[in-house]
């Protein structure tokens, strides 16, 4: 599962997880080492005749159970009979560090006081000799065995190094603590002041208790688990918020150049339609604006020459030679006038085959040339298709008058121009 595609999922995995390792480290995973009559380790006795006392003590192993017959003289000093178990012949011995408790099916039959002394002999070459067991750490428990056929329970905490070790061995601070962790050896000892006499020790088992993997360590590994999700969690939210920032930058870059490319085409639109599609000169919604504008501007001294110009029979134009013909010439009519012109003139096609020129700081006499001017170049023009083109011209300038009387008069003279036979000028002053 990737945390970087459900980190809630991933949570709630995580939760229930950890609530499994819990239930199970407490309980499961349990570990027992059990040493009784079959485990088949290597067991002896040893009593203080090794010291010159005469305390005889005897190993007896049955099917179930290993007893120490002791039969404690009160020769030597300080009488004593022991029987020890090698755990393992390995150097590094059993860690016992993890266990939790010891569980004992000992007992002990004596004739005076009943308490016993359980050793784990422990092997660090810090201190020991790997094959001298008595300079093995003798972490020592005493301890009065359940009677009948009851089982004691020792935490393992309970241990401390045996006194008589340390002073023995003349072990430095440092190693003066109990160690667990590379245990060799078991020893149970009748040792300390006892009543001479008959003592038998008899083991049944004895019990480690533990847990495959401590509490501590489950602890640890879960909080290494939460602290790597919560990092992936918090990695993922950031490459996200990345990736959601790069994406609405994108968008803005996106709908900037949208913008951009609308405004461009707004103005496409718009200036298309102001134009005349065949053409290509203005149409009366084109030039609405500089029309009030340059009406605004005229002066007595600077006046707007009006120029209406009307092809002559054009009808019969479409009519003898086709509409596509017609069209060519009113593009070639449109062409030739426009090179005629100046830059600040307008040309506009006021409807059919009727153009308006609208001239800027013209005067009535300027205007009647240019209209000479046009009318005898359209005449004398090599017309597409070999066509003889004419046309009327109707000239006049803008007063101190609303635009539309000046269009009207215009257009009048314009009507007299064709009335009195088409191709001419005819002009009338305000
Ligand atoms: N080919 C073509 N013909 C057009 C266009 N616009 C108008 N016309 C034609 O222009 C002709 C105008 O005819 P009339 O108004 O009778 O004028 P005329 O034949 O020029 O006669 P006069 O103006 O009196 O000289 C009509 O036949 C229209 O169909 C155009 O865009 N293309």
């Amino acid at each position: 599962m990737r945390i970087t595609k459900y980190p809630r999922l991933s949570v709630l995995v995580m939760l229930l997880l950890s609530g499994v390792l819990l239930l199970w480290q407490h309980f499961g995973m349990n570990r027992v080492i059990r040493i009784d009559g079959r485990s088949g380790l290597p067991m002896a006795s040893l009593d203080d005749r090794v010291s010159g006392g005469a305390s005889v003590a005897r190993l007896i192993r049955s099917d179930d159970t290993v007893a120490l017959h002791c039969l404690l003289s009160a020769a030597y000093e300080w009488p004593f009979c022991e029987m020890s178990i090698r755990l393992t012949p390995k150097e590094e011995g059993i860690d016992l560090s993890r266990f939790e408790f010891i569980r004992l099916g000992v007992e002990y039959r004596a004739p005076g006081t009943r308490n016993l002394r359980f050793y784990l002999r422990n092997f660090d070459p810090a201190y020991g000799k790997a094959n001298d067991d008595t300079t093995w750490k003798a972490n020592e428990l005493s301890f009065v065995p359940a009677v009948g056929g009851e089982v004691k329970t020792i935490p393992l905490y309970s241990f401390n190094v045996a006194g008589w070790w340390l002073a023995e061995l003349g072990i430095p601070v440092e190693h003066a603590g109990p160690d667990l962790r590379h245990v060799r050896m078991v020893q149970l000892s009748t040792s300390g002041l006892k009543d001479p006499g008959e003592h038998v020790i008899t083991v049944r088992f004895i019990e480690f208790h533990g847990k495959w993997i401590s509490r501590e360590q489950m602890a640890l590994v879960l909080v290494a688990l939460w602290v790597a999700l919560a990092v992936g969690v918090l990695v993922n939210d950031l490459r996200q918020m990345q990736r959601r920032l790069r994406h609405s930058r994108r968008r803005e870059e996106d709908l900037r150049s949208l913008t951009k490319t609308l405004q461009l085409e707004n103005k496409v639109v718009g200036e298309l339609a102001r134009r005349d599609p065949l053409t290509g000169v203005r149409n009366r919604a084109g030039i609405r604006d500089e029309l009030l504008r340059e009406a605004e501007l005229a002066q007595p001294d600077r006046p707007l020459a009006v120029i209406f110009i009307d092809l002559d029979h054009f009808k019969q134009v479409n009519d003898e030679y086709g509409h596509d013909t017609g069209d060519l010439v009113l593009k070639q009519f449109t062409h030739e006038v426009s090179n005629l012109i100046r830059k600040e003139d307008y040309l506009v096609r006021w409807g059919g085959e009727e153009f308006v020129l609208f001239c800027p700081n013209t005067a009535l006499a300027s205007a009647i040339q240019l209209a000479e001017k046009i009318r005898l170049h359209l005449r004398n023009l090599d017309w597409e298709g070999g066509l003889h083109v004419t046309a009327s011209f109707g000239v006049t300038v803008l007063a101190r008058e609303p635009i539309g009387d000046c269009l009207k008069r215009a257009d009048e003279a314009l009507y007299q121009a064709k009335n009195e036979g088409r191709d001419r000028v005819i002009a009338r002053r305000p």
